[in-house]
């Protein structure tokens, strides 16, 4: 589905992502694990479009998109949760979702609000709630609901668990699995880098812009000397 080949960027003169390869193929569940400042979120934001690639490409099936503006990577059926949710506070957690809605690519329509609400017992209950009045959490499942009411292809999810208490972390990693289950593919960032190898099929190490391990995720769970020594756990 998307691959990307030998990827760099910078912010200025910092030469950020140093020649990333990866392939998401689809129905696939990838995790992005690093330590801090390691280049995932630059990673994902450049697949998004909202960085510009400073060389090597982005491939969508058999069509070049590099270059693309977030608008048309999201149009291509690339639903993307940044960290920090960016909700809109002002709308109401119905409207947050309706206004996002389409069908997907193939004109799939398997994520309607009942569904989402469905999934998200939470946000059933707080429909006509402001996005400003609802916890951590809930943002969260809002953000994730309103990613998936574009019938998404691939899912990018980005520390997606962050600050939240350990139930509504559970909470979302049983979300996480569900829509694995359906069939859409998925990139998770998330410290937690056992739930990460856990909920994925493959995963990716990175350090300093560059891939340093990859494999099955239940291999490199195994792994502790690499584990140990990219991500010092
Ligand atoms: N907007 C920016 N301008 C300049 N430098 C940036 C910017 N955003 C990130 N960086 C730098 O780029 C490097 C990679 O950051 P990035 O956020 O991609 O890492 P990360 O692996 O996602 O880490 P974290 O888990 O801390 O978010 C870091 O050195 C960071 O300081």
């Amino acid at each position: 589905m998307l691959y990307v080949d030998q990827l760099h960027a910078h912010y200025g003169d910092s030469h950020v992502l140093r020649g990333v390869s990866l392939s998401l193929p689809a129905g696939v569940s990838t995790g992005l694990l690093g330590r801090n400042g390691m280049g995932k979120t630059t990673l994902i934001r450049t697949l998004m479009g909202y960085v510009r690639a400073t060389g090597g490409s982005l491939r969508w099936g058999d069509r070049e998109v590099t270059g693309f503006a977030p608008e048309r990577i999201a149009r291509l059926g690339v639903g993307y949760v940044p960290e920090g949710r960016g909700i809109f506070a002002n709308l109401s957690v119905r409207e947050n979702l309706v206004m996002c809605a389409r069908a997907g690519v193939g004109g799939e329509q398997h994520w309607s609000l009942e569904r989402v609400l469905h999934t998200f017992p939470r946000l059933a209950e707080r429909l006509r709630h402001g996005g400003q009045q609802l916890s951590g959490g809930e943002q969260q499942m809002l953000a994730i609901g309103r990613a998936l009411m574009t019938n998404p292809r691939l899912l990018i999810l980005d520390e997606a668990t962050e600050g939240l208490a350990p139930l509504v972390v559970a909470e979302i990693w049983r979300v996480i699995s569900e829509i694995r289950a359906t069939g859409i593919g998925t990139l998770i960032v998330d410290r937690n880098y056992r739930a990460v190898l856990a909920h994925t099929d493959r995963a990716v190490v990175m350090e300093k812009g560059r891939i340093v391990m990859e494999g099955a995720s239940a291999e490199l769970a195994r792994d502790h000397d690499g584990l140990a020594r990219w991500l010092g756990v």
